[in-house]
């Protein structure tokens, strides 16, 4: 039987990274974060001297960091040249950068390229997280699933994790900005695809979540 590959898009603060590990970590499957290579690529621009707000700068750029993502749920991991990175990548400064670089044509297809040939080494099936995997990535995955949920409730989510490093109204207006930014791209848009679920998770538990998501991939797997 085919590998079981889940796809899981959405914006900011809804909950991805940990729905995803979560699921992958109960139904035995890998597990991919594509958002932290683009931040991963983001933090070696800017640790180089590139200007990312320079399309062709940064696609000049793209083939020279190397970049690795672990795929355990249980130990998400990522490096570049051989270094940890999953430190940096979640800097303020990053995060502010990382959709001028992510919208780059040239980055999206080193990265795209790199997230397709992990999920075919995934031999007993992959999570895979971001933002275009349901249209763009893995458009035949066995389940698409798209998370959403107030612009509220993400900031608050999120300024929990930044431990006050922002107030909540500045973590809002600067997620509102990133979604704006991924969402007009030309390139692979932020964009739920036709055959994807959305789960609202606005109200609803972590645990909740998971527990619909893994119904759903179980439901497809009896299924097939
Ligand atoms: N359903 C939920 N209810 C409350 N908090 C949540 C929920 N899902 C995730 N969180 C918390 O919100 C924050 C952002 O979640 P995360 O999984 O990183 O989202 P994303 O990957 O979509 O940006 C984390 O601190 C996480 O623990
Ligand atoms: N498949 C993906 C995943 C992320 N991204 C970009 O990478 C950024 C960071 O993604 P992320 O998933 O780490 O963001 P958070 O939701 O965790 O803050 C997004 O804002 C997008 O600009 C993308 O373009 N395509």
């Amino acid at each position: 039987m085919n590998p079981v590959i889940v796809a899981i898009d959405g914006p900011s603060g809804t909950g991805k990274s940990s729905t995803s590990r979560a699921v992958a970590a109960e139904l035995g499957l890998s597990y991919l974060d594509t958002g932290a290579q683009y931040r991963a690529i983001t933090w070696w621009m800017l640790s180089n001297g590139v200007d990312v707000n320079d399309p062709g700068a940064v696609a000049d750029a793209v083939d020279k960091p190397v970049i690795v993502s672990g795929t355990d749920p249980g130990k998400p991991a990522i490096s570049v040249d051989g270094l940890d990175a999953s430190g940096p990548i979640r800097s303020q400064e990053v995060t502010a950068a990382v959709s001028a670089v992510s919208a780059v044509p040239e980055v999206r297809a080193r990265m795209v390229a790199y997230q397709r040939s992990t999920t075919a080494a995934a031999p007993g099936g992959i999570v895979v997280e971001g933002r275009d995997i349901g249209i763009t990535v893995l458009p035949t995955a066995t389940v698409k699933i798209f998370l959403t949920a107030s612009a509220e409730a993400r900031a608050a989510r999120r300024s929990g994790e930044l431990n006050g490093a922002l107030s909540v109204a500045e973590t809002q207006d600067a997620l509102i900005r990133r979604d704006a930014a991924d969402s007009g791209r030309k390139t692979s848009p932020l964009a739920k695809a036709d055959d994807a679920i959305e789960v609202d998770t606005t109200t609803l538990t972590l645990e909740q979540v998971v527990e619909r998501v893994v119904a759903l991939v179980e439901e497809k797997r009896a299924s097939r």
